[in-house]
């Protein structure tokens, strides 16, 4: 297996996603006034019209723009692909201002999904930036009805690693504790914030990742929260079997109405006392990712490999795995394999008993002897 930990030395990219109206060009507005921001690249993935006219002060080459506040911003009509490679092709010529991070900030009506799809795998895209945060805004007043109609706006929240609360002035306590409380079931590891005309630090959306730059480590912990799905309350299932490995799992129970879109999100951690075979990973990672693919929204882990000192972490999106990385070291004394899945119509039973079965016939093939490439 190809581990790299070059790849922390890429742009950190940030997508910004939200349904129709929920705030973002409000956010980013606000954003790019702070201090820090002037480094930063904005890309535009806009439906039809280009909304940002009211904040250019020139326009540098087609397509990209200077912003008043000094950002790069890139309005892509074409493919998110050609926008970055674009960008990053005038930077190295001279053409614009050297960036160190990039804001894509999507249509409402997008699934987030293929957006990060194509920042982890695109050959040219993997080697020079990396996905650092996927920042959702829900509107406080019409979250909870965008979440009830559109599956998009379900999913833009189970992948988020930040949940932002938008219009918090509009809405009542009743209203915004009942959203918080169905956005924390769909993605119990993600903060939510509430937020007023996109006032919050830049700090608080930023490197969500593994590995944070301003502390030159790597925070799995923060980024992993494994615990935050142990301590969502009574709508965990605890199971604990003989396989020697734990499931918390949080499925929502709306029995009164089962064809809400987000009662088909569940979110588990499933952790493994044993050491895993990588074999037995990557053929587990093929099947799911092929057969059940558009199952899994969102999965992080930190492994405990057969045969390696260090802790792995893995990371994927839907059918797409980014390549592992070898972490100088564990993070605490808990040294057990813990995988979190936000999953759609994926329960944590048929994921536990498959990889550990997996591994357990790679073990008995190995005679107990790792293979490993
Ligand atoms: N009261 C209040 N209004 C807000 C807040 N955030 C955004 N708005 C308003 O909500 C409307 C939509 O905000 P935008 O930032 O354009 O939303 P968007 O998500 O970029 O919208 P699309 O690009 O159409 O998807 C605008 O009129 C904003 O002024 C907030 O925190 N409070």
């Amino acid at each position: 297996m190809a581990l790299s930990n070059e790849q922390f030395d890429r742009i950190a990219t940030t997508v910004i996603t939200g349904f129709l109206g929920s705030g973002k060009t409000t956010l980013l507005n606000a954003l790019l006034t702070q201090d820090g921001m002037d480094k930063t690249a904005v890309l535009i993935n806009e439906f039809g019209e280009i909304g940002l006219d009211h904040l250019l002060v020139r326009e540098v080459s087609e397509d990209v723009v200077l912003l008043n506040s000094g950002c790069i911003c890139c309005s892509v009509r074409g493919d998110l692909i050609s926008g970055l490679r674009d960008l990053f092709v005038k930077r190295t010529r001279g053409e614009i201002p050297e960036f160190d991070r990039v804001i894509i900030e999507t249509t409402g009506l997008a699934d987030p999904a293929p957006i990060l799809h194509t920042l982890m795998t695109d050959p040219l895209l993997t080697t020079k930036f990396r996905l650092d945060s996927v920042v959702t805004t829900v509107d406080a007043i019409h979250g909870a009805g965008q979440l009830d109609n559109h599956p998009e706006s379900v999913k833009q929240a189970a992948v988020a690693d930040r949940i932002l609360m938008t219009k918090a002035d509009l809405a009542d306590e009743a209203t915004r504790t009942a959203l918080e409380a169905r956005l924390r079931a769909l993605n119990p590891a993600a903060p939510i914030y509430p937020v007023v005309n996109g006032d919050i630090a830049v700090s608080k959306l930023f490197n969500a990742g593994l590995y944070d730059p301003t502390t030159k480590s790597m925070d799995v912990q923060k980024w992993l929260r494994d615990e935050a799905y142990e301590q969502h309350g009574d709508a965990h299932d605890h199971h604990h079997d003989d396989h020697g490995h734990h499931d918390h799992d949080h499925h929502h129970d709306h029995s009164h109405d089962v064809n809400r879109h987000d009662d088909h999100i569940r979110s588990f951690c499933i952790t493994f006392d044993e050491p895993i075979h990588w074999d037995a990973f990557v053929t587990w990672a093929e099947i799911f990712t092929q057969m059940r693919g558009e199952s899994l929204l969102r999965v992080k882990g930190i492994l405990n490999l057969v045969g390696e000192d260090a802790p792995v972490a893995i990371h994927a999106v839907q059918h797409v795995f980014h390549p592992p990385a070898s972490l100088p070291a564990w993070p605490s004394d808990d040294h057990r394999s813990k995988i979190v899945f936000i999953t759609k119509d994926l329960g944590p039973q048929v994921i536990r008993e498959s990889l550990y079965h997996l591994n357990a016939a790679v073990s008995e093939t190995n005679d107990g002897n790792t293979v490993k490439e």
